[in-house]
């Protein structure tokens, strides 16, 4: 197929830059219909590479790629798997500018965001190599005199993931290495917008001593057949997804028949509270980067802020102010902070929720309008005055709109708060230590940000509960999900 010469050009190592998918120690530059989809820079509309377009066939194929290398894989020692990721984790950092220039070219957001998430799925690689030491098991006093018990962690054997485009570094790094930590191996289908930057990861996996089909990927705009794939091909014990709740759910419902082993990182609608008795500049200033970060398209940005009568209009002017300077543009373009939304259709779905919201009477105190820069650009907003019944506090805008609700007592607020399907992550901003543990104890969030905006990190469980998900990724929790138990019951 075709990479841009330019982008190439903007490269230390073009090597990186791949327009082909990888199946065992086979670079595929040609899909079995012959079919091809392009990737497009966001923010100016150029074709960055055109790549083959790939269905169930070449799925399986990358299966059984797989399966073939996974149980060599998992009869290496802990320490072995360890010293390639740890060669791995070294190669991403040492290409990180790379890495990042790839990822803004084809996902828009602003460079120095770019190379923050590749660092940020490099922590995780660099995490997951130090676990990949230390799963242990377990010995139990026997039930009867001559019996001994032992319970051994195993890795769960073939996986399956599915990707986003807002992290396309990041979200796939949080799933690889601890599946290659814990002995499995993987087939990966990364968003069709964003593909590029998990094709150079797999560039620097192979070359960190990765085995051929330990890291396969499939390059496909019919998604909806990749999954049914993965989700019926009886040699997957795992599908990991990273996605909207409602195909988090179609892959619940696909994977039923063989009762495939999920982790599911879903959809968010996160509330940001600020109390009366709040530092007003730090909550101004996390609200900021919890709302405004990737542009607003990140799952755990505040969706509804949530403002105590006594600070609101302090905390609307400090922010409508702070909002009114960011800087939009092409992420390449120095000090820009805001980049393109990712296509049309999530401009639209932007513009609807504020479009709800003024027709009900929120008022916008800063942007509100498609900017002139591009087709993709939108200015990033303020809304005051709105309520519960508009689709702001309802539905994810996964855009930079920032919807500000008025509250009055800690009880409503809480009530608010819970008050979605969501339960991903939640923030909220107070000083007082008795509430600080009221108000974290009765938010139903996987995940709870005090006096922060900012909670993502590898040491920590990333998750959530209802229809956010299952399973968590990160911390000593993450390799869990990669692993079986198996218990060993001797008579002695
Ligand atoms: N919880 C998290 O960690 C997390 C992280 C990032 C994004 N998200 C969520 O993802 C959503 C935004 O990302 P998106 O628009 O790419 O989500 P999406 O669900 O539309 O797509 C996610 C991935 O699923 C694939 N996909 C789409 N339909 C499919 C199907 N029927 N079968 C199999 N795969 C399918 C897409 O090609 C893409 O690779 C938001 O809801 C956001 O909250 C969650
Ligand atoms: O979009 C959600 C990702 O998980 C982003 S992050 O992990 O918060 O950086």
């Amino acid at each position: 197929m075709s990479v841009s010469s330019a982008l190439a050009s903007r490269l230390k190592d073009p090597s990186l830059l791949v327009d082909t998918a990888l199946i065992a120690d086979r670079w595929v530059g040609r899909s079995k219909t012959g079919e091809t989809f392009e990737v497009t820079n966001p923010a100016t509309g150029e074709v960055l590479a055109v790549l083959p377009d790939m269905g169930r066939a070449e799925t399986a194929d990358a299966i059984e790629a797989a399966h073939a290398a996974q149980k060599a894989w998992a009869a290496r020692t802990g320490k072995e798997r360890a010293g390639v990721l740890r060669r791995f984790y070294d190669l991403i950092v040492a290409h990180a500018d790379d890495l990042a220039i790839i990822l803004t070219s084809e996902m828009g957001k602003p460079l120095a965001e770019a190379k923050g998430e590749v660092l940020y799925g490099a922590s995780y690689v660099e995490w997951f190599a130090e676990e990949a030491k230390r799963i242990y098991g377990d010995t139990i006093p026997g039930h009867q005199p001559d019996k001994r018990i032992i319970v051994l962690k195993q890795p769960v054997g073939v996986v399956a993931s599915i990707t986003p485009w807002n992290f396309p570094n990041a979200m796939l790094a949080r799933k690889l290495a601890p599946a290659l930590a814990a002995g499995c191996a993987m087939v990966s289908k990364p968003a069709a917008e964003t593909p590029l930057s998990a094709l150079a990861l797999a560039v620097l996996a192979r070359r960190a001593g990765l085995a051929p089909g330990l890291f396969n990927i499939v390059l496909s705009t019919d998604s909806a057949s990749i999954g049914q794939e993965m989700c019926a091909n009886s040699k997957v014990r795992k599908l990991t997804f990273t996605g909207s709740t409602n195909v988090g759910k179609i892959l619940m419902r696909q994977g039923a028949d063989q009762v495939l082993k999920l982790g599911l990182e879903l959809g968010g609608n996160a509330p940001f509270i600020v109390f009366d008795d709040a530092d007003l500049d730090a909550a101004v200033e996390g609200a900021m980067v919890s709302k405004f970060r990737n542009n607003g398209q990140t799952c755990v940005c505040a969706n509804r802020l949530y403002v105590q009568s006594g600070i609101y209009d302090a905390f609307a002017a400090r922010l409508t102010e702070r909002v009114a300077q960011l800087k939009i543009g092409n992420g390449f373009e120095e000090g820009v902070q805001a980049g393109p939304l990712i296509s049309s259709k999530a401009l639209s779905k932007v513009e609807e929720h504020i479009s709800d919201a003024l027709a009900q009477g929120a008022t916008v105190s800063t942007g509100g309008n498609r900017d002139g820069r591009g087709d993709l650009f939108f200015q990033p907003t303020v809304l005051t005055d709105v309520t519960s019944s508009m689709k702001v506090a309802r539905e994810e805008t996964f855009g930079p709109v920032a919807p500000l609700f008025r509250f009055e007592t800690e009880e409503e607020v809480i009530e608010l708060a819970n008050d979605t399907e969501f339960g991903l992550a939640s923030y909220f901003y107070a000083k007082d230590l008795s509430k600080v543990f009221r108000v974290a104890e009765a938010l139903e969030y996987g995940m709870v940000g005090i006096n922060t905006g900012l909670i993502s990190t590898e040491v920590a469980p990333f998750g959530g509960i209802k229809q956010s998900g299952q399973g968590r990724e990160g911390s000593k929790y993450g390799i869990e999900d990669y692993l079986e138990i198996k218990y060993l019951c001797l008579s002695i």
